[in-house]
């Protein structure tokens, strides 16, 4: 028995790497094992936190603009250079449909597909919402009513209030967490005093500002502040992350620790774990699991009983976000007609859904799984960008004051609301949030599968075909950019004023500045929400988003790193480069006499 299973392991080998040797287009890239591919290398057997977008970077030095991997057995192309994925660019839809003839029924996308539509049928992610949809008419459908809704301008003025209302609360943590020990900021201050641009109330007291400073991983606050509002925005309940990670602080300070709302705390803390499992059982299927035929996913008992909590975990979020949007459009319906409601996500997806374009209403279950897209794609990537542009303008500093410059050049007073309108002439720092996330792109990968032969890279390929494009390596590639590895906003900068000014783009004004155009069809060289049919619904209301959250925190504090010459810690999870952890001491500014 022990000699046919080896003799046929070895004839399976010997023919795994005859196949391999005869591939179509053969491309440079890591020696494949038979049966789980290069997964070895990308740490699938390790913990999630393992898997390295390092190694990916590494892969792309070794072996150029376009290379080959492996997931099991799926060939995977990856795409490292912009002229090479110039065909995923394209958002209008190819048709291959023989006839020309515009038959629903009879039309197919290219690299309309981010995955194999072999998922698992039983979560149902392939025919509802939109990030895993397969089906491009719900696909669309869907996609537009979350367009409709995140570019409402009563939904984003009411998300503008809400980010600053919530921002309020934060501060109210961090004014009652210790100040930094006067020691630390002693020893600290001598290397880094310097860095704090001396605001008035320096030299007031010097005491006095001591005491104020606080140290804090401003990752992890801004992870909770960011959970916090959108749960808000989609459940319309308020949710406690920041309390609860303001506890877990706290836990040895008995008298300060938030005590009286306990099991809130505790079913917000429920509510969030089976959040976070069903998203990694999404990301499970989506990602890891990549070339793992169909029948071990289906069928492998002991694979279905590890992930058995998982989906448990999974049905319980969905259950629980049915009964909110079944009791929320109970009582729209049963509100007076000229009542004007809140503008809260969830209000506005049922609203944006009830007459539509096509004619019909959503169902309560695609509103449930587009619910799900929103907290999925929004909290990491905002969260993220953020504690990376914290990062760099900390290690810029003549940056960060300009736009610290900038914010009080337009927002007198520190403690009034702002409005979104007023965001829009924040030139400078849309500037350097896009400079962010060109070198540290917070989303490095995306995929995209052809439905039909085609020639990519100067090599035909059968339909079918996955590819990954590299958004990191396009974003730091010599190809298109001038001295990439600086972190400079002004390449940005210049284009948006040249944006202002003549509102159309005009493609030769980019050549010979930082951005070097090749003849590419493209009209924004930043690739940070994707590409093509399938790039970030929601882009304008991330940058409104990110800009608030700016304003509200430079306009009050100013923040350096506490240890000036770190690195950030990155972890690649969930398809997202994830700040682990950045250390930070913020100080108020009082630069402002209404604040005092
Ligand atoms: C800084 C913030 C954000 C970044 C960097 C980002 C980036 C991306 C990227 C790279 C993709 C994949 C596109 C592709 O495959 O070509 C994507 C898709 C998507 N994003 Fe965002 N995103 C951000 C914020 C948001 C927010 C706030 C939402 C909430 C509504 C959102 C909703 C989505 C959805 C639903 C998709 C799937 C689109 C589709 O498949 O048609 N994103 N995003």
């Amino acid at each position: 028995m022990c000699l046919i299973t080896c003799l046929s392991l070895i004839i399976y080998t010997v023919y795994y790497y005859y196949k391999y040797s005869k591939r179509k287009n053969p491309l440079p890239g890591p020696l494949p094992l038979p049966f789980i591919g290069n997964l070895y290398q990308f740490g699938f057997l390790k913990d999630d936190k393992e898997i390295s977008n390092k190694f990916i970077q590494e892969l792309f030095s070794n072996y150029g603009d376009i290379f080959e991997t492996y997931s099991f057995n799926e060939r995977i192309i990856w795409i490292n250079r912009i002229d090479l994925a110039e065909k995923f660019l394209c958002d209008n839809i190819i048709i291959n449909d023989n006839n020309n003839n515009k038959n629903n029924e009879n039309l197919e996308y290219n690299y309309f597909y981010l995955r194999n539509k072999n998922e698992i049928k039983e979560l149902r992610m392939n025919e509802m919402g939109i990030y895993s949809n397969h089906e491009y008419s719900s696909w669309k459908f869907n996609r537009n009513v979350l367009i409709k809704c995140v570019t409402l301008p009563k939904f984003l003025k009411e998300i503008v209030i809400e980010l600053q209302e919530q921002f309020k609360e934060l501060e109210n943590y961090w004014n009652d967490i210790e100040s930094a020990k006067s020691d630390s900021v002693k020893s600290d201050s001598n290397n880094q005093k310097s860095n704090f641009k001396n605001d008035s109330s320096t030299t007031n007291s010097t005491k006095k500002v001591r005491n104020e400073d606080k140290i804090i991983d401003i990752s992890k606050w801004i992870k909770c502040f960011t959970l916090d509002i959108f749960l808000q925005s989609i459940t319309r309940e308020k949710s406690f992350s920041m309390a609860n990670y303001y506890n877990q602080i706290m836990k040895d300070d008995e008298e300060n620790k938030l005590k009286g709302i306990k099991p809130i705390l505790d079913k917000n803390d429920l509510f969030v774990t089976k959040f976070k499992n069903s998203l990694w059982l999404l990301n499970q299927f989506n990602f890891k699991l990549i070339g793992l035929p169909n029948f071990f996913k289906k069928f492998f008992l002991v694979y279905k009983l590890y992930y058995r909590k998982y989906f448990d975990d999974y049905w319980w979020f969905h259950e629980s976000l049915l009964r909110i949007v079944r009791a929320r459009r109970l009582e729209i319906s049963n509100s007076p007609k000229e009542q004007d409601l809140k503008a809260d996500m969830l209000t506005c997806l049922i609203n944006s859904g009830l007459k539509t374009d096509d004619g019909r209403s959503t169902t309560d279950e695609e509103i449930v799984f587009m619910m799900k897209d929103y907290l999925s794609e929004g909290i990491g990537t905002i969260s993220n960008t953020f504690s990376y542009i914290i990062y760099y303008i900390c290690k810029y500093p003549t940056i960060k004051y300009r736009m610290i410059e900038e914010i009080d050049s337009l927002y007198n007073n520190q403690n009034d609301t702002f409005t979104y309108f007023i965001l829009a002439k924040l030139y400078y720092c849309e500037a350097v949030i896009k400079e962010v996330s060109r070198i540290h792109s917070v989303y490095p990968l995306i995929s995209r599968i052809s439905n039909e032969k085609d020639n990519i890279g100067g090599y035909t390929w059968d339909n079918g075909q996955m590819f990954c494009i590299n958004l990191h390596a396009i974003h730091n590639h010599k190809y298109n950019w001038n001295n990439p590895e600086e972190f400079d906003p002004e390449r940005f900068l210049y284009l948006e004023e040249k944006k202002a000014e003549e509102k159309e783009l005009n493609e030769k004004d980019y050549i010979g500045n930082s951005f070097v155009r090749k003849n590419i069809n493209i009209k924004d060289p930043l690739f940070s929400f994707g590409i093509g049919l399938r790039s970030c619904p929601a882009k304008n209301l991330a940058m409104i988003i990110l800009k608030t959250m700016v304003v509200m925190f430079l306009r009050k504090y100013d923040v350096i790193l506490m240890d000036k010459n770190s690195e950030l810690q990155i972890n690649y999870n969930n398809m997202l480069n994830n700040c682990e952890e950045l250390k930070v001491k913020i100080r108020p500014r009082h630069n402002n006499n209404n604040n005092q």
